[in-house]
């Protein structure tokens, strides 16, 4: 997938939005200490269309899985604890979006949907540059789909954090695995990130497209066709899911299971796919129907965003691991950044 074709959510927010204030912050670069004093940087010339308020509405209870694991991160949490405002709720998490790298079926250019394909070598290579470029950006918990690309996508990422917490797949299918898979150690814990992987991230069903070669079925069915069926919103494709079928257990289960971390100030990392994050970031900017057909994600680009103060606010893609931008998003991650720096120059 090229990165050009991205439309403007995308496109506008990387070229437009991310490079100004990166810019901005660019001149800030060598005096980290200095701008990490303010309360938050720049973020006033920000398009307030990206943003989401999820408001009064009832979020549902997080399953067991994830708040019985729920980890306090001594180094995630420096603001507050600098701030004296231990006892206060976190007003603040970063959210990373991923579409998993490469597969071996987008290499062959084939409708994969639901079908359970591993990356391609490249997209082991984009899932390690990916975790590059959040790997000072804190995350408390992993969210992926059941499928193994973007589980695969979100343990490469990982291996290249520098917290070097260790990812933990929960088991929660029966009570004999979640009883089989308990740890016992609270410092092991608080080492460890609870990965929870669920059907409901899963690609788009792509129905009798599934394994078809896409430039053959565009021949064969005609360009215009083929094109409603990868981009409309409501037609769906031959016996599959239409994006907003997907939408409907995808966004469902983003309320449900994991917002309600974010507003508990978890830091999350969701490893998908192109069609349930397109309908999970339809969501958090409120794309309508007509705007998410241009929507393309790039294969293991990450895309952030920061939940504060109620308000779901599009940060962009780090272009790098250094990226003086990226920490000047917020008070917080620049805090997070400088703990990395002393724990493990
Ligand atoms: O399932 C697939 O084939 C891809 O992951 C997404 O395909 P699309 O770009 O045709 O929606």
């Amino acid at each position: 997938m090229a990165v050009g074709a991205c439309y403007q959510t995308i496109g506008i927010f990387q070229s437009h939005s991310f490079h100004n204030n990166f810019n901005h912050h660019q001149k800030l670069q060598n005096n980290l200490l200095k701008f990490v004093t303010k309360d938050f940087i720049n973020i006033n010339g920000l398009s307030s269309r990206g943003s989401y308020h999820p408001g009064q509405r009832n979020c549902g209870i997080i399953r067991s899985s994830a708040s019985q694991t729920s980890l306090v991160d001594p180094v995630s949490s420096p603001s507050r604890s600098d701030t004296g405002e231990t006892n206060k709720k976190s007003s603040e998490a970063a959210l990373i979006l991923i579409r998993h790298g490469e597969s071996l079926w987008n290499e062959k250019n084939l409708f994969t949907g639901c079908v359970d394909v591993p990356l391609s070598k490249k997209g082991i290579d984009e899932a390690i540059e990916a975790g590059k470029r959040i790997s000072s950006i804190p995350v408390d918990v992993i969210f992926t789909s059941a499928l193994i690309r973007a589980q695969m996508t979100a343990m490469l990422a990982m291996t290249q954090h520098r917290r070097k917490k260790v990812p933990v797949f929960m088991h929660n299918e029966s009570e004999q695995a979640r009883a089989w898979s308990q740890v016992f150690s609270e410092d092991t814990k608080k080492q460890s990130i609870p990965v929870i992987a669920s059907w409901q991230l899963n690609e788009r069903m792509y129905g009798e497209l599934q394994g078809l070669d896409k430039k053959e079925t565009a021949d064969r069915y005609g360009k215009e066709q083929v094109h409603v069926w990868r981009r409309s919103y409501d037609i769906p494709p031959p016996n599959g899911e239409s994006l907003e079928m997907c939408a409907e257990r995808a966004v469902a289960y983003f309320r449900d299971q994991i917002e309600p971390q974010l507003l508990s100030g978890k830091n999350v990392m969701i490893a998908a796919h192109g069609n349930s994050l397109r309908s999970i970031i339809m969501y958090l900017d409120k794309l309508t129907s007509q705007e998410v057909i241009s929507l393309e994600l790039s294969t293991g680009i990450p895309m952030l965003y920061i939940l504060k103060e109620g308000r779901f606010i599009r940060r962009g893609s780090p272009a790098g691991p250094s990226e003086a931008g990226v920490y000047a998003y917020t008070r917080r991650l620049a805090l997070y950044r400088q703990k990395l720096d002393e724990m493990f120059q």
